[in-house]
């Protein structure tokens, strides 16, 4: 059944902090990508995981991303991405993994997603995005059938690689016939995303063009991640997400002619505290 996403879901989402917690209740985040070309898409994804609210951050990166990372965001830890048993040890503690921005295609990148699609248990949320839907659909890597909670985050370029439909012969009857096969919530990010959970679809009805530039979908692989770390149920904190994403790139489309994911990501803990509830 197809939904609209409410315009309340954030303060149906969005609780206030209990005053005895710690980091350690925030949720730990993993974010795995940025090869040498891409370093700024996890870049952002990570900073938009700490302006979340995620309690502990680790990038796991090229190790040319190293200094870079830890200037612009001395909040996350940092883990070199050859170093496999050193990966493996982060994936496993972390409650959110999210991996894809700017991974890159090459067979470092590749053995990283088997590393994690082997690796993940029921308890953690694994948020695939960007070059690790390309992997998947290049190399026939698919989602572990094991009911951990996996969210897809394709733009319909990656939709058509994974779900083998070209853009323009995209539409909802055939997307839910190949959604049907993946065992995964779906986000499939356009004008209007859709996103596909078991059953149900929801509408994501806000959102602008302002936000059609480079790095906003790292954002939002983010944001998903600070969110599902943090709030539940799991799905409708997946909803809310998408919806603070196109909430914020609407308030800068307002006075910016581009919505930029960095300035995006200096809004979203502002606005979270006007919805908290
Ligand atoms: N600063 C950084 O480090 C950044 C790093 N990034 C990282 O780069 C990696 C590659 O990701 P990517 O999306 O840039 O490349 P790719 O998957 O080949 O897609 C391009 C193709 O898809 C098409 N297309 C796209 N959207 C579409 C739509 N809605 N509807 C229809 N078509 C659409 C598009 O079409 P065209 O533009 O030609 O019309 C083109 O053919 C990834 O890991 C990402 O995280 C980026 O985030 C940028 C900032
Ligand atoms: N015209 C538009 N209207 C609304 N939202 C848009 C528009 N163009 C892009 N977006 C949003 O921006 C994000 C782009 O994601 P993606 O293509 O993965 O970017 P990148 O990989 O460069 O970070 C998605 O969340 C998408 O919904
Ligand atoms: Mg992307």
């Amino acid at each position: 059944m197809q939904h609209i996403i409410p315009h309340n879901i954030l303060s149906q989402t969005i609780t206030k902090r209990p005053a005895v917690s710690h980091k350690g209740t925030y949720g730990r985040v993993a974010l795995i990508g940025g090869n040498q070309q891409f370093g700024g898409a996890i870049i952002l994804a990570s900073e938009a995981a700490v302006n979340t609210g995620a309690g502990l951050v680790t990038t796991v990166t090229a190790p040319e991303n190293h200094a870079s990372l830890h200037a612009r965001l001395p909040e996350a830890m940092v883990v070199d991405w050859t170093d496999l048993p050193a990966v493996k040890e982060i994936v496993r503690q972390a409650s959110v993994i999210v991996i894809g921005p700017g991974l890159g295609l090459d067979s470092q990148s590749l053995a990283l997603l088997k590393l994690v699609f082997a690796s993940v248990t029921r308890q953690q949320v694994c948020v695939v995005d960007g070059s690790a839907i390309t992997l998947m659909a290049e190399h026939d890597v698919t989602v572990p059938n094991h009911s951990a909670a996996f969210i897809l985050t394709p733009h319909k370029k990656e939709w058509e690689r994974l779900s083998g439909i070209p853009v323009t012969e995209q539409n909802e009857e055939r997307n839910l016939l190949a959604k049907e096969k993946i065992p995964a919530a779906v986000v499939l990010k356009k004008h209007r995303t859709e996103i596909f959970f078991e059953t149900d679809t929801y509408l994501n009805p806000i959102g602008t063009p302002a936000m059609a530039t480079g790095g906003m979908g790292d954002t939002l692989a983010g944001i998903i991640a600070g969110f599902t770390a943090q709030f539940q149920p799991k799905d409708k904190a997946l909803l809310a997400a998408v919806y603070l994403h196109s909430l914020l790139g609407e308030q800068l489309g307002k006075s910016h002619y581009v919505a930029l994911p960095s300035k995006l990501i200096g809004l979203i803990s502002r606005t979270m505290k006007q919805f908290e509830t």
